[in-house]
């Protein structure tokens, strides 16, 4: 069945994942606020600025009017940095106040809001509240927009309070190249998708700085065992993280070229500037922010997140890595398991 779909967020991620809708055949409309780029989407079908290269489908519709995106769409996906998902959202329920429509919502970005450190469906369900949105799914998972642009093969999963919903987005965005899983456990799969991108910061800056694999897998590790600890204490199920929201996410960020954070990492490892990295960069490092986030969280419910702790200190106080690196090292020995593993057996 064909859908009415817009897409909220014309960067790397929107603007693939439209292309995915489109080639399953769906009606798309792409909302950006930037008239140059949807004049280049419509005109070129490229995105030189976020996807240099890639040749778009000519179906794929770009518009600057989000009236006009949302106007009848079944389904609204959200993927703008989680900076702007409030203002958007607020957008959008102006325009929905309007009309007596009440699309599902599915959103795709990664991170926690800062200062309320809010989930990005926490965020969206409060501007939108249940008159205007029908529910809410969210699409997380390991997935590169440069690799699914080029039909390499992705493993996601659309998570949902609502199965049947969750079901709904699992048929939209199938197809031969990108396989979608479903789970109930938003805040595990929404957790695990924010937490992510802080460790790939520090596995990014550990490669800048030499560090071998040993390393790279200890912080992976590690890394993951402080994301499950603080999702743990919102109410996510540990199987979560060892899923593809979790450990999936974790691994493909934490090792790819292709990933902002890791490449911010690295670059900090290599001497760089936060700013003259921000800078560069040119597209969203969610992981900073949410860096900011995790640790005033971490703060708030006393839950121990050393390695969090120490990539706050190097973005946000201007911390020495090494030095960072040399404090974790000189932790007090402890048991690797919380509580002891043998008595968690029991239990
Ligand atoms: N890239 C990827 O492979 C993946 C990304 N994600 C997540 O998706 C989210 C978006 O990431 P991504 O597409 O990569 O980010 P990009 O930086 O590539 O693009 C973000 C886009 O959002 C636009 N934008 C910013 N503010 C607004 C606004 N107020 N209204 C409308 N559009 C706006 C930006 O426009 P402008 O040019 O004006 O800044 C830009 O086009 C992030 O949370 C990210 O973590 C998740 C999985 C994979
Ligand atoms: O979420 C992503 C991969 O799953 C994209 O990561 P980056 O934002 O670090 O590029």
């Amino acid at each position: 069945m064909t859908e009415k779909i817009a897409v909220l967020g014309a960067g790397s991620w929107g603007s693939t994942l439209a292309t995915v809708l489109v080639e399953n055949g769906h009606d798309v409309k792409l909302y950006t606020n930037i008239q140059a780029q949807a004049d280049e989407l419509n005109e070129k079908h490229t995105n030189e600025h976020y996807m240099p290269g890639f040749k778009y489908p000519e179906k794929l519709y770009a518009t600057t009017d989000l009236e006009e995106a949302v106007d009848g769409a079944d389904a609204i996906l959200f993927v703008v940095p989680t900076k702007v998902i409030r203002l958007v959202a607020g957008q959008l329920k102006d325009i929905l106040a309007k009309t007596n429509a009440r699309p599902l919502i599915i959103h795709a970005s990664k991170g926690l809001e800062i200062g309320t450190h809010k989930r990005i469906s926490e965020i969206i369900m409060e501007e939108l509240t249940e008159r205007y949105a029908k529910g809410i799914v969210v699409l997380s998972g390991p997935s590169h927009a440069e690799e699914v642009a080029k039909k390499d093969i992705t493993l996601i999963t659309a998570a949902s309070n609502d199965i049947e919903e969750a079901e709904y987005v699992q048929d939209l965005f199938s197809n031969n190249y990108l396989r979608i899983y479903t789970n109930d456990d938003v805040i595990g799969v929404e957790t695990g998708a924010a937490f992510k991108n802080v460790i790939a910061i520090g596995a990014g800056a550990l490669h800048g700085l030499g560090y071998g694999d040993d390393a790279k897998a200890a912080l992976m590790t590690r890394g993951l065992a402080e994301i499950a600890r603080l999702g743990m204490a919102f109410g996510a199920s540990p199987l979560t993280f060892i899923g593809l929201s979790g450990v999936g996410d974790l691994i493909v960020t934490c090792t790819s070229v292709h990933s902002r954070n890791w490449r911010c990492g690295n670059a900090l490892g290599q001497g760089k500037s936060l700013d003259e990295v921000v800078r560069d960069m040119g597209m969203v490092i969610e992981g900073i922010n949410t860096c900011e986030a995790a640790y005033q969280l971490s703060q708030q419910e006393h839950i121990d997140m050393p390695i969090t702790t120490a990539i706050y200190n190097v973005l946000f106080k201007g911390a020495d890595i090494k030095e960072e690196i040399a404090d974790l090292m000189g932790r007090d020995s402890r048991s690797e398991i919380i509580g002891h593993a043998k008595d968690i057996r029991r239990k």
